[in-house]
């Protein structure tokens, strides 16, 4: 079965308990926390004491995609306010190997994300490092945007590298998915697929979680 990490960043800031209990109770499999400085990417959103309220309210995986300058700046914060996946940008850091170690030295588990234009190679020396690799179907930044199908390939060459590599190593994919396309990304090799604007702006949250879970199933 697919799973399904909604992504917090469509959802309504001022009741964000409320949509983060709706999502639980739909089959969530984890909740993607959106975190965005204004510099790495245009646009602001939360920190990690917004995350540390929200821990008290859910028992979801907190998987916290960090679209930031200076991540190591924060990753302790980060796994004090009680987060179990935390990724960074291929991007963002000069010193990714160190960066990966110091989350994996908080106990927490580690993603690695990589934009539309940043080619897998970066991946090569950093595999016994990574609990999860984040393919970016939208260039970072904003909800709502549309699925960049070049992504596709990119996916499946994601999921062949890794399997010649023997590593079992989740491929999460973000941005632009909805009904009408995750069949398509997770064929291509996807297991964690990451929906925002699809999920909370549809009619009912809970069948559209339900219906992405089991898109697999579908001929
Ligand atoms: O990280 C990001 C955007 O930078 C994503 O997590 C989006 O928030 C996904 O939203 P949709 O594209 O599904 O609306
Ligand atoms: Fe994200």
């Amino acid at each position: 079965m697919i799973k399904v990490a909604p992504s917090i960043l469509s959802a309504d800031f001022a009741n964000m308990s409320l949509d983060v209990k709706t999502v639980e109770e739909a089959g969530a499999d984890m909740l993607h926390i959106d975190v965005m400085d204004g510099h790495f990417v245009p646009n602001i959103t939360i920190g990690a004491p917004v995350v540390k309220s929200l821990r008290k309210v859910t028992d979801l995986v907190f998987d916290v995609h960090l679209m930031i300058d200076n991540p190591e700046q924060y990753i302790k914060d980060f796994a004090l306010a009680g987060v179990q996946i935390i990724t960074v940008h291929a991007e963002a850091s000069k010193h990714l190997h160190r960066l990966l170690q110091m989350i994996r030295n908080e106990g927490v588990k580690t993603g690695l994300a990589l934009n539309p234009a940043t080619p897998i190679s970066v991946l090569e020396h950093l595999l016994d490092d990574l609990d999860m690799v984040l393919i970016m179907s939208v260039n970072p930044g904003f909800g709502g945007q549309k699925f960049i199908p070049a992504i596709y390939d990119k996916i499946s060459l994601t999921r062949k590298y890794l399997s010649e590599k023997n590593r079992h190593i989740p491929i999460q994919v973000d941005g632009g998915i909805g009904l009408d396309n995750i069949k398509k990304v997770c064929d291509c090799g996807a297991e964690i697929i990451v929906s925002g604007s699809a999920i909370f702006n549809s009619d009912s949250i809970k069948e559209t979680i339900w219906l992405m879970k089991k898109a697999d199933e579908v001929e």
